[in-house]
């Protein structure tokens, strides 16, 4: 595999391999999901091209390929995110070039300060206390978790940004909560979508003509930017005193979009990768009773409190964790990361402009790295003596400097999320999770279609 990388298109190209789509559609009706990523991998092999509509999009899925050409130095030539309508293209996600970097930069850095670490886990305990206190009600019946925990999710962005949580009654929190469901229900890669994002007056004819409820992301994202303003200004004398963040003006509209794009980015994601730890964990009860036991162990010898500092006494959570990452690939490839020059990628033409996409899915499944792949064993994360060794083939929050802002807040929820659901309840699946496969859907991300459990209170 060639280590080189010039910026220079190579004199005769070969023509990449990938699946022969139709006249203008490409394989836009053939693709099915994750699973047909994983397929056109194993035929194709580990770099294929698709069309889907009149775009080429270029898929690496081995580890070698996207640290190659993702990562370090050539991961600069890909950095750019498809144009996308205003109301989402200036922010993180999709925004692009300097802007783009600044604005991640100074994130990055917010996200890095002492005290903001500490508010996230006070956001997240403020938060628990709520969840404990609904599931207590919902105990001994069939319960679907992920309704409950997409408020947690959802209102953690708030209290860690006011310092805060809001107050379980709150219209705030309300809300908030209504965003969190319009996000949950949003399809970007839709078309109806996107004309909606384009035009909002086509919303709701758009609606009522497809049946279909097309969310409103501009009232969310109006709702959004007020409670943010809010935010800045507090921020700005207090919390972030120090971060470049709290320099910039509450009006500015970039740094407004990147913090609405925690939301976008950060809710239905931790949400779903915790849902595939917790199904799971439910299926194989054994593996269960392992958790709660070092759970239990740990939580006792620190005088009943479950903290994050405890995170490093727990391995075998963590190792359960990792393979819900890894199994529920919740996003499944990377976003686009766009090529800025015309470039090659092992001796393929890879011209400016195109898509290029890390194939997480791929390589949370490529067979090379895992033996039973399909199979949820959190002990291959494990030491012979049952210490956590890095995970292989492991890409969950992206690659590159376009990786995920997001990934020590994620970890922090799903550690506490996990441990405190097992610490309080044992989790009993239901026919449907019992059976071998569970559906799943991809909207924003990867989730299950329908995950009901049994929650039975231990204590
Ligand atoms: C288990 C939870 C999460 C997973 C699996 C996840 C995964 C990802 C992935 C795969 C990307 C794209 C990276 C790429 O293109 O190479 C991404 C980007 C991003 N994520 Fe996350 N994420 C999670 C949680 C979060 C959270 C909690 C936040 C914020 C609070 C967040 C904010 C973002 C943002 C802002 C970006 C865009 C970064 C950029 O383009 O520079 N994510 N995430």
């Amino acid at each position: 595999m060639s280590k080189h990388h010039g910026s220079a298109v190579i004199s005769r190209p070969k023509e990449l391999p990938g699946p022969k789509g139709l006249p203008f559609v490409g394989s836009l009706f053939q693709w099915k999901g994750p699973k047909t990523n994983l397929a056109w991998t194993q035929q194709f092999g580990d770099i294929y091209r698709v069309k889907m509509g009149s775009r080429t999009l270029v898929y690496l899925n081995s580890l070698d390929l996207v640290e190659i050409y993702l990562e370090g130095s050539n991961g600069e030539l890909f950095l750019d995110r498809p144009a996308g309508p205003a109301a989402i293209a200036q922010g993180l996600l999709f925004g692009s070039g300097n802007a783009w970097k600044k604005n991640k930069h100074a994130l990055m850095e917010a996200l890095q300060v002492r005290s903001f670490v500490e508010s996230m886990e006070d956001a997240i305990q403020s938060e628990l206390k709520i969840v404990i206190k609904i599931l207590n009600s919902r105990c001994n019946r069939q319960v679907k978790i992920g309704d409950v925990m997409l408020h947690a999710c959802a209102n953690v962005i708030p209290g860690l940004m006011l310092g805060e949580s809001l107050p379980e009654e709150s219209t705030q929190r309300r809300e908030i909560g209504q965003v969190a469901l319009n996000m949950e229900g949003s399809d970007l890669s839709s078309i109806l979508t996107q004309i909606s994002l384009r035009h909002p007056k086509l919303r709701l004819p758009l609606s009522k003509l497809f049946f279909r409820d097309i969310p409103d992301i501009h009232e969310s994202s109006r709702i959004l930017q007020r409670l943010l303003r809010a935010w800045i200004r507090r921020a700005r004398n207090d919390l972030l005193s120090s971060a470049p963040l709290a320099q910039a003006p509450e009006s500015n509209q970039e740094l407004l979009q990147s913090l609405i794009d925690l939301f976008f980015g950060g809710v239905t994601s931790t949400l779903s990768a915790l849902e595939f730890t917790l199904m799971y964990l439910s299926k194989n009860p054994e593996m269960q009773q392992t958790a709660q036991e070092e759970i239990d162990r740990v939580v006792e010898g620190n005088g009943g409190r479950l903290t994050w500092s405890l995170k490093d006494q727990m391995p075998f959570i963590q190792a359960c964790i990792i393979e819900g990452l890894r199994l529920g690939a919740v996003t499944p490839s990377t976003l686009p990361h766009i090529a800025t020059v015309d470039t090659e990628i092992e001796g393929y033409a890879i011209p400016r402009g195109t898509f290029v996409m890390g194939g997480i899915y791929s390589l949370h499944y490529d067979p090379r790295a895992y033996i039973d792949a399909e199979r949820f064993q959190p002990q291959r994360h494990l030491t012979d003596k049952g210490q956590i060794t890095p995970p292989k083939c492991f890409r969950p929050y992206g690659v590159g400097a376009r990786r995920c802002v997001g990934e020590q807040m994620a970890g922090m929820q799903l550690f506490l999320y996990t441990t405190s659901i097992l610490r309080h309840y044992t989790i009993q699946p239901t026919d449907d999770t019992l059976a071998p496969a569970m559906e799943t859907y991809l909207r924003v991300v990867h989730r299950l279609k329908d995950f009901k459990c049994v929650l039975l209170k231990r204590f």
